[in-house]
């Protein structure tokens, strides 16, 4: 039998049965599903558990299973997946189920505005201090799950293998979190390198958080919190090596902020930019833009292609390395690494 192409169609048809598969997850999640299934379960006892009928219980269970959430253990037996169990179950390290949530959220809520922002004909980005206490919330939530599941992970691999520099374990650094939320990836880079010191900078509201997650750690001693807005305001210290990570979307001058940080750099220190940006490629375009054209659309910064680089060079830093970075939060970032040299 001939195998037909799929019909050109296709992938609109997709677009239209993905809200049936998010909403699936979303109650699933919202209902912890995955943690009853921790164990095999028949459709009677997922049902019981969960106080409903059983009527229509196998067709969502068939469906999580189609998109990889859950195995089959026989036709009326099933069980959450390996993914599920690591990132969908409140039991996990990895849990992610709070920031997947907010994620189905906050796009949802964007396409209900996405028609209206087409007809603002010139957007202001929100008083990004008025979005503090919102950040605050982020940090304790979603900005927590995805830093312990996916960012730090992803430090490691950056920092370990990822960089054409190797920055020995015994290296007394002074590090620098720039807009660090929950903190852990200031506490991962005081455990990588035990003999460093660093500040996480971030508004008073998350610094908070912050602060109390280091003290939670008994390393305080190590790693100063320091608050303030980044529009205005800039850390204090000389660093070796800066980490600044999905923060530039929300200052209101970029580029200003490029300088200030660059500044804080002593002689050969690296700063490690991470952010996703918009390119030429169509491909990269379809990976980026679904998730962060809801920011551009309100008037925040995505960098352009070759931008960052630019900046880095114009603030006396050499740009020793660029790299796409794909298992990062939500979408692809670039990764641009600049040591100064004066
Ligand atoms: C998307 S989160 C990224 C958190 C972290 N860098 C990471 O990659 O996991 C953005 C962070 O930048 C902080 N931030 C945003 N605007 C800021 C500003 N004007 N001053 C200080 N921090 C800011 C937020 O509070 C939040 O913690």
């Amino acid at each position: 039998m001939t195998q037909l192409d799929y019909h050109e169609l296709q992938t609109f048809w997709d677009l239209a049965g993905s809200q049936v598969k998010m909403k699936a997850l979303e109650v699933a999640l919202s209902r912890s599903l995955f943690d009853v299934l921790l164990e095999p379960c028949s459709i009677e006892e997922i049902a019981h558990k969960l106080a409903m009928p059983s009527t229509n219980i196998k067709g969502w269970l068939d469906l999580l299973w189609s998109m990889g959430c859950i195995d089959k253990v026989t036709d009326n037996q099933y069980v959450a997946s390996a993914l599920a169990k690591r990132y969908m179950t409140s039991t996990s390290s990895m849990d992610c189920s709070q920031a997947l949530q907010f994620r189905f959220q906050t796009l949802r809520r964007f396409t209900e505005q996405f028609e209206a922002l087409l007809y603002v004909s010139k957007n202001n980005t929100a008083l990004s201090s008025a979005m503090a206490p919102l950040w605050a919330k982020a940090a304790k939530a979603q900005i927590f799950q995805e830093q312990r599941a996916v960012t730090v992970p992803a430090l490691d691999r950056i920092l370990g293998r990822v960089l054409n520099v190797t920055i020995a374990e015994e290296t007394p650094l002074h590090f620098l979190d720039l807009g660090g939320g929950h903190g852990l990836v200031a506490l991962s880079l005081a455990r990588r390198f035990p003999n460093s010191t660093g500040v996480l900078f971030d508004f008073p509201e998350t610094a908070n958080i912050a602060y109390q997650n280091v003290m939670a750690e008994g390393l305080e001693h190590r790693i100063d919190v320091q608050s303030g807005d980044l529009n205005t305001q800039s850390p204090t210290g000389r660093f070796d090596l800066i980490w600044c990570s999905s923060v530039l979307h929300f200052i209101e001058d970029a580029n200003g902020a490029i300088k200030r940080i660059s500044a804080l750099l002593k002689p050969n220190g690296f700063l490690l930019i991470l952010h996703a940006e918009q390119t030429a490629e169509k491909k990269q375009c379809e990976g980026v833009l679904p998730f962060y054209l809801p920011m551009v659309m309100k008037g925040n910064y995505l960098p352009k292609q070759g931008e960052i680089a630019a900046l880095l060079d114009q603030n006396g830093l050499e740009v020793i390395q660029t790299e796409d970075v794909i298992d990062f939060p939500m979408a692809p970032v670039r990764l641009y690494c600049g040591r100064k040299t004066l």
